[in-house]
Parts: C-alpha cells; sequence; structure tokens
C-alpha cells in the first residue's frame, strides 16, 4: 500500500477549532471554518458529563390546539427568538399518522375518514421518537403526506437537538406524550379565524376543496375539537393566543433560555484541567503505560523521521501533504491489527491448502482516507467546533452512514474515529458520544489520531469510554493555554477566545495540508 494515496486524518488543529471529521477534502470548507472562527453557532453544545454519562435531556416542548390555530407558527417564532441557540427541532404529529389501508385513502377523499380521532395517530410511536430524541438518541420519524393521505415509505432521521417542541392537535392528548414535556403550550384560538385560516390553507398548500374541507370539518374537526383538544388547555402551563402572540413567543422564549443556561456543563475547561493532575497522581511520564487501550505506533527511526518532518515548520507543503500520508496510512494499519482476525485456509494455485487469517468485521470507519487502505467502506463525517463564547465544544454537522443512522450495525461492525489530534479531548469526547447514542458499543471504536497530548483529556476520556482504543502518532508533553484573535464573518477583528494547542505540536494541520 503506497502512503502517498492516503489522505490525512482530519487536520483542523487550529486551536480552539477542533475538528472531528471525514470529508476534509473542501478546502473550502477550512476556508468557511478560518472566517468563523468566532463561531455564532447553532450547533449543540455537550449532553454528557466528564463520566461520559448523559446529564441534560433535550428540552421538551409541547405545543397543542386546534386545526390552524397557529400551532406551527409558534413553534417557528420561538425558533425564530432563540436567534443563535443551539438546535432546534419541530416535531409534527402529523409524521405520526397511522398506515392507511386502501379503502380509508379512498374514504380520505371523500372526506369521510376521520383524521381528528386520537385514534388515527400512532401515539405510542410518537412518544418512542420523542422520548429517544429526549434522550438524546437519535431517531427516524415517519413522512406524512397530505395529498396522498398516506405515510411514505422515507423516514427522516433526526438526531441531536437540544430543543424538541412537538405539535399537533393531539399534543397534549396522550399520558404518556405529556410526561414527556417540559414545557407545555395550548394555542387558543378563535373558531372562526381558525376555520377561516383553515379552508385558505388546506386549498392552497393541502390541495383541497372548499365543500371537502367544510364538509370533514363540519363533521370531524369541529367535534374533535370540542371534545378532545379544547379540553387539553388544562393539561398547559401557558395559554397563548393564537393571533397576536409575540409578546407571549418573547417570554416563552426567555424561559427556554434560562433553562438551557441552567444545563451549560463547561466541559472544556474541565477537560483541560483535569490531564496533569491525573499523570501526577499515576506517577508515570508514559502515557501507553497508564492507559490500557492506548496504541502508540511503534517509534521506529522511519515514523520518528515522519515526525520530525511533520513539526518542521519550514517544511514545504508538498513534503509536508507526502508525510502526513505516510503517517496516516501507517496508523490506520496499525489500527486495522485490533480488529478481530479468523482462521482462513485458502488453496493457492499449485492446488496446495495454506492457512491464513481474515478479519472478522465489518469496518465502518469515518474517514475517506480510510477508504484507501480498507475499500468498500461507508464513511460519515462530524464537524465539531469550539463555540466562541464559551469554548465549548459544539455539534454543527453529522453525517453518519446509513447502517448506523438507522441502527443497522451487525455484531461485528466496527467504526473508525479519526481526528488530527487528541488535545483537551473535547471534540474527541463528542464524537464517542455521538457513536454511543447510535447504539455503536464502545469496545468496537478504534480512535486513530497524529497526536494525543499527555497532560490533555485523554486520561478523562479513557476513563469515560475505557473501552474505546486510541491508536495514535504521537504523545506530546504539553498543553498550552493560550489567547486566540478573533476574526469575524466580515474578516474584523473581533472579541479573543483562549484555546489549547499541544506543545511542541504539529501546528494547524489542516491549514499545512490544505492551505
Ligand atoms: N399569529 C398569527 N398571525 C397571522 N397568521 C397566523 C398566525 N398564526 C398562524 N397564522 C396563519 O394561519 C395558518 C395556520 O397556521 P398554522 O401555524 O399552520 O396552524 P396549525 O399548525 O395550528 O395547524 C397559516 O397560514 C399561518 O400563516
Ligand atoms: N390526510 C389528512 C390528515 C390530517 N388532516 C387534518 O389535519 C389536521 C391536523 O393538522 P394541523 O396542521 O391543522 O394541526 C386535522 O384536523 C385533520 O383533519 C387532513 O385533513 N388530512
Amino acid at each position: 500500500m503506497s502512503g502517498d494515496t492516503l489522505s490525512p486524518l482530519p487536520t483542523f488543529s487550529r486551536p480552539g477549532l477542533s475538528r472531528t471529521t471525514t470529508t476534509l477534502t473542501a478546502r473550502d470548507v477550512l476556508l468557511q471554518a478560518r472566517k468563523n472562527t468566532v463561531l455564532k453557532s447553532h450547533g449543540r453544545p455537550p449532553w454528557y458529563g466528564e463520566d461520559g454519562h448523559r446529564i441534560s435531556d433535550a428540552f421538551v416542548i409541547g405545543i397543542a390546539g386546534g386545526s390552524a390555530s397557529g400551532k406551527t407558527h409558534v413553534a417557528r417564532r420561538i425558533v425564530q427568538s432563540l436567534g443563535s441557540i443551539p438546535t432546534v427541532v419541530i416535531l409534527s404529529q402529523d409524521s405520526f399518522y397511522k398506515q392507511h389501508t386502501p379503502e380509508e385513502i379512498e374514504l380520505a377523499f371523500a372526506s369521510r375518514y376521520d383524521f381528528d380521532h386520537p385514534d388515527a395517530i400512532d401515539m405510542p410511536l410518537f412518544a418512542s421518537c420523542l422520548a429517544d430524541l429526549k434522550d438524546c438518541r437519535q431517531t427516524n420519524i415517519p413522512i406524512y403526506s397530505f395529498t396522498e393521505h398516506q405515510r411514505l415509505d422515507e423516514t427522516k432521521y433526526l438526531y441531536g437537538a437540544a430543543i424538541i417542541i412537538a405539535e399537533g392537535i393531539m399534543a397534549l392528548h396522550d399520558p404518556a406524550l405529556r410526561a414527556l414535556y417540559d414545557l407545555k403550550i395550548f394555542v387558543q384560538c378563535d373558531s372562526d379565524l381558525m376555520l377561516a385560516r383553515r379552508i385558505k390553507r388546506d386549498v392552497t398548500e393541502r390541495g383541497r376543496s372548499v365543500d371537502g374541507i367544510l364538509e370533514q370539518y363540519l363533521r370531524y374537526v369541529k367535534p374533535s375539537y370540542d371534545h378532545f383538544v379544547q379540553p387539553t388547555s388544562r393539561y398547559a402551563n401557558i395559554i397563548v393566543p393564537g393571533s397576536d402572540n409575540a409578546v407571549a413567543i418573547d417570554i416563552i422564549s426567555t424561559h427556554i433560555r434560562r433553562q438551557l443556561d441552567e444545563r451549560a456543563t463547561q466541559l472544556r475547561q474541565r477537560l483541560a484541567g483535569t490531564g496533569p493532575r491525573d499523570l501526577v497522581a499515576h506517577g508515570s511520564p508514559d502515557l501507553a503505560s497508564q492507559t490500557l487501550n492506548l496504541t502508540l505506533l511503534p517509534q521506529t527511526p522511519q515514523v520518528k523521521g515522519i515526525l520530525t518532518i511533520l513539526r518542521d515548520a519550514e517544511t514545504c507543503r508538498g513534503d509536508f501533504i507526502f508525510f502526513t500520508d505516510r503517517l496516516a496510512t501507517l496508523l490506520v494499519e496499525k489500527a486495522t491489527e485490533l480488529l478481530p482476525y479468523r482462521p482462513k485456509s485458502v488453496v493457492t494455485p499449485i492446488g496446495v491448502e495454506a492457512h491464513g487469517k481474515q478479519v472478522d468485521v465489518q469496518v465502518r470507519p469515518l474517514e475517506r482516507g480510510l477508504r484507501r487502505v480498507i475499500n468498500d467502506i461507508p464513511i460519515g463525517s462530524m464537524l465539531i467546533q469550539s463555540e466562541a463564547a464559551s469554548g465549548e465544544p459544539i455539534l454543527l454537522h453529522l453525517q453518519l452512514p446509513i447502517c448506523i443512522r438507522q441502527r443497522h450495525l451487525a455484531q461485528n461492525t466496527y467504526v473508525f474515529l479519526v481526528d488530527a489530534q487528541i488535545s483537551t479531548g473535547a471534540a474527541a469526547f463528542m464524537a464517542i458520544r455521538i457513536l454511543l447514542d447510535h447504539g455503536v458499543p464502545q469496545d468496537h471504536i478504534i480512535f486513530v489520531t497524529f497526536l494525543v497530548a499527555r497532560c490533555g483529556g485523554i486520561s478523562v476520556l479513557q476513563r469515560a469510554f475505557p473501552a474505546v482504543k486510541i491508536v495514535c502518532g504521537a504523545v506530546d508533553d504539553h498543553l498550552r493555554e493560550m489567547w486566540l484573535e478573533g476574526v469575524d464573518e466580515g474578516e474584523q477583528p473581533a472579541e479573543g477566545r483562549k484555546v489549547w494547542v499541544v506543545e511542541p505540536g504539529i501546528g494547524h494541520i489542516g491549514d499545512r495540508y490544505y492551505l
């Protein structure tokens, strides 16, 4: 296998721009990330503590009210007014209409099917998808078509929301759903206004006729509202008017913001401060001997030679790329040694049986470059950056292979998680947590990285996730806290922030490789 064909491991080593990803190819992604050094993020801050366990659920809001009362409108306005606060998902009860039979669909087209009875909705599925999201697990929700009156074959993958807004006429009806909400809202709207809005909307957006709308309304919608929907307003914490509701939305957003502030973890600060104390306590300078699952690439003269070239600030870009690729190949090869192998016998061209080994896994690595070492493997990417104000790692982008998204993981599925370096360990921590949230077992995760900081968050990382294996090219002694000058989107100097860099380190590997 030739070293120069392998792409580098993820390479954003820019202080405070910790990036765990697998795509890494696009120079413009890097440029964009540089531009956004001061990040005003909509991403997800940590939802777990130093022990790796979840410490905060997503904040869940339930919004009920009559059809066309303005539930979606209220939900969207809340999202807007939260501004730069983390990811918010709006989950509509409509997604959970049950599968209809052809006869039911025929009735629906004749406005003779009751979509307004609680039994029309798959409440257990609604509650279980919401519970997964609240517990920070991934979920796949059905997609519903109002024009076809049917649930479609595709589903929508959702993961990583810090705030979830569940809205629907029956959102407060089911006790299992109500138990999941942190805040319950009922949108109270005049019936005439709701009917007028519904006619307008259903004609323009749902392809309905006025006659059909009125028939359905009188037969099902209005009676259901009186019987099932309106009575659930008694469960609400807040009643929001169906129009002129800007003040109510403002009050709700302030409440949510305060709740999120109380849940902030300060994880990076704590990880950066834990390493040195731990190492003193262990009393050994040898990180690999302290951490059961850390494999340091044998420091052969060849490896030392490559590292020296990479550390040298004078190394030209061409050499940097060439030797980064070589080191990446060696690391991936080393990592594949950690996979289970089983005996395999083959017959040679001269008819003799030879006994050997065969890798006994499905490998699901997260790095494009790995494909050149192990072909035919699905690849995903994660973008985890430090938030400007807090320095906290923020999940900004997640693109996982379908087998992970859908939790279709065979027992022998392994995931290679790759990043340029582990300094405070905060980004690595989040990346591992994400895989665990998708059901990947700890001992099936192999983290491959060029560089680990001895005094960084590595020991916390290993304590939280002891079965995760780490393969690295070098262990550096120090983690230096330094002040990074910010640059905002208009390239103007902006407020700076503290970051941690590995010393002696390799510098900003991404910049040196791509720019
Ligand atoms: N506060 C409001 N002011 C003006 N129009 C509104 C307001 N709330 C909702 N609408 C309009 O009413 C219609 C139905 O609102 P929507 O939020 O979709 O209702 P629901 O989700 O309760 O069925 C939409 O066309 C929307 O633009
Ligand atoms: N195939 C369907 C399914 C549902 N409806 C109506 O939608 C209403 C709920 O959605 P809102 O956005 O208005 O809350 C409900 O009243 C059903 O009558 C439909 O018309 N066709």
